[in-house]
């Protein structure tokens, strides 16, 4: 097993399910929503008052740090009524003792009207919104059990988010239906005035189980390959991120903010990115369901993935036990090969370990299913990613490189 950094010289990270995989939606690529077939008793999914009490001060306890965020996640949060999160503040205040306490949310956001937006506002919560990017893309998956489309209602909460001046981000995942279309994609993003974007590659394989479930189990190794329709293909992955990366260098940098291209820039330089996808190690964000359970990570939400219940096992015994501990170790340690030997592997590090599903030339298994497209994009960026930290090491602002690409084009 390699090295872990100090433990608790970082903050105890962890995502809060407070209605678990209940959803007002029905998104068909979605992997959270079967997750309801692990809970049985699943028409009560709702944390108690006595649990968000529990884990409140737990958290904050845990923390060896003086700031302290808490995201809430689901399923779908704002199905929680608004009094729920004020009971939350209320505990945060309580327990928090004069720490910095931050809060965010991610939603789908259709459920947002005045009152919550008021309430975020007022409460500084950084709202994350779900938005796979115009109209026709966005309604291809992203509709209810009905099957009736969500863009409208989610822009309407857009729309309600900004007159109400909250900070918010949008994530969007790309897939087969939308891959083919980058430019439409990003320059949605720049005309609806969302200036931090983080996309997503909706990879996932059909692996029918006696549990219910349906979608991509990491633990599905040496079975036929059996991609879900909306999985997005490798190699357009990798040319989607290419062309929405030269549009960015046109004159985007400095006020556009996408995730993977930060996260790029920063494993050129050797800090830590700010997704765990293209970080050395996994294991730093568990997740808690409604009734206290914890998991290794929210794409790992599997029972051989928990880690056991804030009832009966403090948040820090179970996010440093041997077993997470192993989990986030394993990404490094079971890289194949053929990512050791990569000239990408300090950007990449072989990526999420959930979509490592391929073998290599040498018939090695582990290899990411993202592999080509990740490898075209890490080649076409490299020059601007060297220059760019050039100048972050001459102490010049990197949104130099926009001059400098202009030029190489002349
Ligand atoms: C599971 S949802 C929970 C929060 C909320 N309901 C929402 O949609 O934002 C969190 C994020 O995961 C994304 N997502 C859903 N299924 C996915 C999949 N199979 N692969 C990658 N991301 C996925 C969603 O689009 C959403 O942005
Ligand atoms: S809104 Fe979120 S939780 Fe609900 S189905 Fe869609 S992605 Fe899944
Ligand atoms: S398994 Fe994937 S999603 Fe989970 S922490 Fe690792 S890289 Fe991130
Ligand atoms: S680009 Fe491919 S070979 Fe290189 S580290 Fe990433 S997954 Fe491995």
């Amino acid at each position: 097993m390699s090295t872990l950094a100090t433990p608790f010289a970082r903050p105890l990270y962890m995502m809060v399910k407070p209605v678990g995989s209940v959803c007002n939606l029905a998104c068909k690529y979605c992997y959270y929503l079967e997750k309801g077939n692990f809970y049985p008793e699943k028409k009560n999914s709702i944390m108690t008052d006595e649990l968000l009490e529990k884990f409140v001060q737990e958290y904050i306890n845990s923390q060896t740090m003086s700031e302290v965020l808490f995201t809430w996640h689901g399923g779908e949060p704002l199905m929680r009524p608004i009094s729920f999160y004020k009971k939350a503040l209320e505990f945060q205040k309580i327990y928090g003792r004069g720490r910095q306490i931050d809060n965010c949310i991610q939603t789908n956001g259709t459920l947002l009207t005045d009152e919550w937006c008021q309430f975020f506002k007022e409460n500084n919560f950084l709202v994350g919104i779900s938005i796979d990017g115009p109209q026709e893309f966005h309604d291809e998956y992203r509709r209810n059990k009905q099957g009736q489309p969500s863009f409208y209602k989610v822009k309407k909460g857009i729309d309600l988010l900004k007159k109400h001046g909250v900070e918010y981000n949008a994530m969007a995942v790309v897939n087969d239906y939308n891959v083919d279309y980058p430019l439409e994609f990003y320059n949605f993003f720049k005309e609806i005035e969302c200036h931090y974007i983080q996309f997503s590659p909706i990879v996932e394989r059909i692996y029918e189980q006696n549990d219910g479930t349906k979608l991509t189990h990491p633990l599905q190794q040496n079975q036929e390959i059996n991609l879900a329709p909306f999985t997005v293909d490798s190699e357009k992955w990798g040319d989607f991120l290419c062309a929405i990366f030269d549009e960015w260098l046109k004159e985007d940098v400095g006020t556009y903010f996408v995730q993977l291209f930060d996260a790029a820039l920063a494993n050129w330089v050797g800090e830590q990115p700010g997704i765990c996808t293209l970080a050395k190690t996994c294991g730093h964000a568990g997740i808690m369901e409604f009734n206290g359970d914890v998991y290794s990570c929210d794409h790992y939400v599997f029972p051989e993935y928990k880690l056991g219940n804030i009832r009966t096992h403090s948040l820090t015994e179970m996010m440093y036990s041997p077993k997470q501990l192993k989990f986030g170790a394993d990404k490094a340690d079971t890289l194949p090969n053929q990512c050791k030997s990569c000239e990408y592997l300090f950007a990449c590090n072989g990526e999420c370990p959930k979509n490592r599903f391929l073998t290599t030339a040498d018939g090695e298994p582990g290899l990411n299913y993202l592999c080509k497209g990740l490898k075209k994009y890490f080649t076409h960026i490299a020059p601007y990613m060297d220059f760019m930290k050039k100048e972050l090491m001459a102490q010049r602002p990197p949104a130099n490189v926009m001059e400098w690409a202009r030029k190489q084009k002349q």
